[in-house]
């Protein structure tokens, strides 16, 4: 795929969102996740403060030994805690290239004390780590909330329409918080594209509020070609999961996109993702299926969009086509 370097994603201000502008801002948010998959918006009522210190307490970690660090290793089971590329032993096959720190936890529950396994994989140094976490992904998740609010809107459904569709049965869904480094590497830029992050869609994730730091790395598959987003300062960057365009029925987009690492420079970016519980069931919206848009996709559980990313392995669009349907009844 070739690069595209004059195309923008779209940036859509948020500012009047609980007022009488809230149906023109939906309408953009909806244009966007149908076109691009992606959005970047600003003003989203994420204190610039909880930003900036999660930041710093993530690159404070990010700065400890390895040995340190490793007192947080990756646990498989849940795929929480600490992992190192170039230590591949605890990432199978959804290994990336770059360093991370991810974990679980429960929207009723906000402090991620879950079980022990839990609380030993979520790092304890620097001691600013976790109440800069915390703080932050409070905030992050009336962000999630309230966007998937007006897109439910938009979409012309009850305002709760998408997040009852992601709960699928199976009780209120969980939100996870990674946050990666991207080392750099000594390759020419060429060899660079996609080597902090291959392409891939994100498969557990509904919603991604995607922070970064004011360095560059994202790049989106558009119409065949990867267009790069620039940093815009104080924004985020949503996209659209796998669970999201199966509920959806394909209105909204799940785009694969990657990340690419510099030759000199780290770069810092940290998501938050709105996940189904394992038992979930996934399909369609009724509400938007009907003759001349029937069922595009299967109904799966949460589980099987998992057992499948962690059989195939991380990467394309493996896991939004095991969804599709193979033949589309006549209605
Ligand atoms: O770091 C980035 O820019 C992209 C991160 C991402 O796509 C992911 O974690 O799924
Ligand atoms: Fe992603």
């Amino acid at each position: 795929m070739a690069c595209d370097n004059s195309r923008k994603l779209p940036l859509i201000d948020l500012s009047g969102l609980e007022g009488p502008e809230r149906g023109r801002i939906g309408k953009q948010i909806l244009e966007a996740c149908e076109t691009w998959g992606f959005f970047q918006c600003i003003n989203h009522g994420v204190d610039k403060s909880t930003q900036n210190a999660v930041r710093e307490a993530c690159l404070e970690f990010f700065k400890l030994s390895l040995e340190e660090k490793r007192k947080w290793t990756t646990s498989l089971a849940t795929f929480e805690g600490y992992s190192n590329p170039k230590h591949k032993e605890n990432t199978g096959k959804l290994a990336k290239t770059q360093e991370g720190v991810q974990f679980l936890f429960n929207l009723r529950d906000p402090n991620p004390v879950v079980n022990e396994d839990h609380e030993r994989l979520y790092p304890s140094n620097p001691p600013t780590y976790k109440p800069a976490v915390r703080a932050y992904f409070k905030e992050s998740i009336a962000l999630e909330k309230k966007l998937l609010a007006v897109l439910s809107e938009a979409l012309g459904l009850e305002a709760d329409a998408l997040m009852k569709g992601l709960e699928g049965g199976a009780g209120e869904a969980k939100f996870a918080f990674r946050s990666s480094l991207y080392i750099p590497e000594s390759r020419t830029e060429d060899e660079l594209a996609g080597i902090g992050l291959p392409p891939h869609t994100d498969t557990p994730s509904m919603l991604t509020l995607l922070f970064s730091d004011d360095v560059p790395g994202l790049e989106i598959e558009k119409d065949n070609e990867w267009v790069k987003v620039d940093h815009v300062p104080d924004s985020y960057i949503v996209n659209v999961g796998d669970p999201l365009e199966v509920l959806t029925n394909g209105r909204l987009k799940s785009v694969e996109h990657r990340a690419y690492a510099h030759t000199t420079k780290e770069r810092f970016s940290c998501i938050v993702i709105t996940i189904a519980q394992e038992e979930a069931k996934l399909g369609p919206l009724p509400q938007l299926i009907d003759a001349a848009r029937p069922a595009l996709y299967e109904t799966r559980t949460m589980a099987e969009f998992m057992a499948r990313l962690t059989t195939v392995g991380y990467g394309g669009k493996s896991t939004i086509n095991f969804a599709k349907r193979t033949a589309v009844p006549v209605a």
